[in-house]
């Protein structure tokens, strides 16, 4: 049984538009996923029906299975139980996961109480784990620090290591590095593109960026209007683009890397 089984999902508002149309893919246990499309396209929608959290006014039809729970039926007890533990989402913008008017170390420190039952020392040594995990060097400063007192990349390290401190078995990240510069961005990648493989955790990947979907997933989705246009494993779908959607994505990623290229070479 797939970790992920998403089956025919449409999510509609209340106008009773499609604005998620039919969509079905799956993530197995260790294994990782994306979620290509340009803005608007789905993706994020797909994400938060995943994980149960669409926003009022939204409805979803189809089937969800995380971990066997109903995503879309079972009750709010039942679909917040598997959130935690099973599945983590990790958002563009890291303030959107983060308290403002909380330090790095108490955000870090609620699902490791909720989830984990850790207290005291414990609890301040899990936290000091996390923070090293996600490479950020002094950490007790980092813990002491509200999120208005990081840095764009430092905030996304510590959403992300809120987000793993419990080893959720799915990680969902929505385009996290979208906001970040450049620099940023690749490192952020290493460090999630690493987190995952030395944990096993499966990887939902959701970016219009097909280069960096590239580099982290395996099986890819193209998501256009709301619709899969095309799937397959990533370097299939770079070589052989079948849908002329598809096809605009990977001449725009050629041509910027030739751009790129070019830029060098002057
Ligand atoms: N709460 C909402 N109510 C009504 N329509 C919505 C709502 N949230 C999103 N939409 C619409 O649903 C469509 C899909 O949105 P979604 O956020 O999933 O796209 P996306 O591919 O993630 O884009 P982006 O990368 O810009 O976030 C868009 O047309 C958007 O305007």
């Amino acid at each position: 049984m797939s970790l992920l089984a998403v089956e025919g999902l449409t999510v509609r508002d209340q106008a009773g538009r499609a604005l998620v149309d039919d969509v079905s893919f799956a993530v197995a246990a260790g294994d990782r996923a994306g979620l290509i499309g340009e803005s608007g396209s789905g993706k994020s929608l797909t994400a938060l029906a995943v994980t149960g959290l669409l926003p009022p006014g939204l409805s979803a039809t189809g089937d969800i299975r995380l971990d066997g729970v109903d995503m879309i039926r079972a009750p709010e007890k039942q679909r917040t139980a598997a959130r935690g533990p099973v599945a983590a989402i990790v958002f563009q913008e890291p303030l959107t996961a983060l308290d403002p008017l909380m330090t790095a170390g108490r955000q870090i420190a609620g699902p490791l109480r909720r989830l984990h039952g850790l207290r005291g020392a414990a609890l301040r040594s899990a936290i000091g784990e996390a923070l090293a995990e996600v490479r950020l060097t002094d950490a007790e400063r980092i813990a002491r620090s509200y999120p208005h007192e990081l840095s764009g990349g430092q905030r996304q390290r510590v959403a992300i290591a809120m987000a793993l401190a419990c080893r959720p078995r799915l990680l969902i990240a929505d385009e996290p590095t979208t906001a970040l510069d450049v620099t940023v961005q690749a490192e952020i990648l290493d460090l999630l593109d690493r987190l995952v493989a030395t944990r096993g955790t499966a990887l939902l990947f959701i970016t219009h960026d097909l280069p960096v979907a590239a580099r982290v997933t395996r099986d890819t989705h193209v998501l256009r209007d709301g619709r899969i246009v095309e799937s397959g494993p990533i370097a299939d779908v770079i070589a052989r683009p079948e849908h002329p959607y598809t096809r605009t994505l990977v001449d725009s990623a050629r041509r910027f890397d030739a751009a790129l290229e070019r830029t060098g070479r002057d």
